[in-house]
């Protein structure tokens, strides 16, 4: 959310996060790398755009034109610079000077050799464990962010991957409406409209490069968990991977597995929503997970086919109008899970990522803490594959991605809720190899033909074939009759040759021995 150095009660008087570079010379003295022209503070620029109509709580809200109520000045970093100081790189260049390109693979999950597979493991654990190097969380809205005596600003520390968690939730609570009442729901900023493809994307790149960071090698890429086999079961829920089942209790994990040691965050959604607090990075129970086990809903006791992909690939548009849950024919909607994989809008469907959550049953199925469950991660560098897929084949303009009216947060030049430095929906709708830094090794599914497709090919192989049977039955004919002529009684024709009867194919009696 915020760096640390913006957590004070004069940064948030001033409004202004612009820590420095390098204190040279005491603080205040290189503000966003200026003094070595990698950046400088300016005006923050908050989308104002209409939103639909889905939130209509418009000034109740802290995520409202983020980053705003918190923030109006930041860095702005000039060419491949970036991060909260301009410290680093954007993703795919490196260097000093942010001059090297660079490139990195996410691979499939079951490809990676055992010392990948226990390297993946273990670095996801020490980022569970590490605490976040510049980042810090509110644990109060902004109405009391400045603590009970104005003077104590409400952050905390959080560990590198709970901040990935914490990210998550932030940007699906409710909105607090006041004590006794009822928080509001219906808004959502990274899901149910088109920023769930950018948002994730997002949310992934910035654990990806913290998980670099940490380990200090810029090599390190996520892998991704190809969840649409069309077999039933979760083939990484072993533990050498991200866990087994218990032997004791199947909604929990196996002893066997480093995760069944991981405590979730968010877990006290009422509290949150009754007593208008937000999540602290208090740690509570452990990871729930009981794949197909949703007795109750035999509809989410399935994965996707790998049909369903090739199907959703195909479908054209972005996103459509009202750009919500109930699009269709939207390749957003349709890979988010609520329309059916050819695009079509049906309440009933749950398909792709949202029947891969409900699948989990248990933390992962439940928006507010899913991220707790590291299959979060592979489970959306899957989607994020599909999603670049799509632009790779579409090749769309940005103009297609809405600018105004699609749910609040969700609108194309919205800074991502709540990620710092501020970063829109826009930054992310490019291809990942050529933008971005970054590709997936996948083989896509190719699709199996409609009924109405096998239909057309067999018609037109049939009328190919008549035509065939028709031209030949022709040519003998003619052929037949021209020798009949050519048996005719005349002297003259004793002298005609071999090739004026051959007008197709000879018949038995011209062939020349
Ligand atoms: O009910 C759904 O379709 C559903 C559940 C769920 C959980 C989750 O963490 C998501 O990110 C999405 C989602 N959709």
């Amino acid at each position: 959310q915020f760096p640390r150095q913006c957590a004070t009660v004069e940064a948030l008087t001033s409004g202004e996060c612009c820590p420095d570079l390098s204190p040279v010379s005491g603080p205040g003295s290189d503000p966003c790398g200026s003094f070595s022209g990698r950046g400088q503070c300016i005006q923050v620029t908050a989308d104002s755009r209409p939103h639909g109509p889905q939130y209509m709580h418009d000034g109740r809200d802290d995520r409202e034109q983020w980053p705003i109520r918190f923030f109006n000045r930041t860095c702005s970093c000039n060419g491949n610079f970036t991060g909260y100081n301009c410290g680093t790189c954007r993703p795919g260049w490196s260097g000093p000077a942010c001059d090297q390109p660079t490139h990195i693979v996410r691979r499939n999950l079951l490809d990676l050799s055992r010392e990948e597979k226990n390297r993946f493991v273990n670095a996801l654990n020490q980022a569970k464990n590490a605490m976040h190097p510049d980042i810090v969380i509110a644990t109060r809205r902004r109405e009391e962010i400045l603590g009970p005596d104005g003077n104590t600003p409400e952050f905390e520390n959080v560990t590198i991957y709970n901040y990935f968690v914490w990210s998550h939730y932030y940007s699906v609570r409710k909105t607090f409406l006041g004590p006794g009442q009822q928080s509001f729901g219906g808004v959502d900023f990274s899901h149910e409209g088109p920023a769930f493809l950018t948002w994730h994307r997002y949310h992934l790149l910035q654990l990806e490069r913290d998980m670099q960071d940490m380990l200090q090698d810029p090599s390190f890429a996520l892998p991704y968990w190809n969840f649409a086999t069309g077999r039933n079961t979760c083939d990484i829920c072993t533990d050498d991977l991200v866990g087994a089942k218990s032997n004791f209790d199947t909604t929990l994990l196996s002893q066997n597995t480093i995760f069944s040691q991981w405590r979730v965050l968010c877990e006290n959604i009422e509290d949150y929503d009754t007593l208008g607090t937000i999540c602290n990075s208090t740690e509570g129970g452990p990871i729930r997970r009981n794949p197909a086990g949703n007795v109750a809903r035999p509809m989410v006791q399935r994965l996707p086919e790998p049909q369903d992909v090739a199907l959703c690939l195909e479908v054209g548009l972005f996103d459509t109008p009202p750009f919500y849950s109930n699009s269709s024919d939207s390749f957003r909607n349709t890979v988010e899970g609520y329309s059916d994989p050819s695009g079509k809008y049906d309440p009933a469907v749950r398909s792709l990522h949202n029947l891969a959550h409900l699948f989990l049953n248990g933390t992962g199925g439940q928006t507010h803490l899913s991220p707790n469950d590291p299959i979060f991660v592979l489970l959306h560098t899957f989607t994020d594959a599909v999603f670049d897929e799509w632009l790779r084949r579409h090749n769309p303009d940005n103009s297609i991605y809405p600018i105004e009216n699609a749910p609040i947060g969700h609108n194309r030049q919205y800074n991502m809720v709540p990620f710092w430095p501020p970063v829109t929906n826009n930054e992310m709708f490019v291809t990942a190899p050529e933008n971005l830094g970054y590709s997936y090794e996948v083989q896509w599914p190719s699709r199996a033909l409609h009924v109405t497709e096998i239909i057309t090919i067999a018609i037109v192989t049939a009328l190919i074939l008549v035509a065939i049977i028709f031209a030949g039955a022709t040519c003998i004919v003619h052929a037949r009759r021209n020798k009949d002529e050519s048996h005719q009684p005349l002297l003259t024709d004793q002298y005609q040759t071999y090739s004026d009867d051959y007008d197709c194919i000879p018949t038995p009696s011209q062939s020349v021995v």
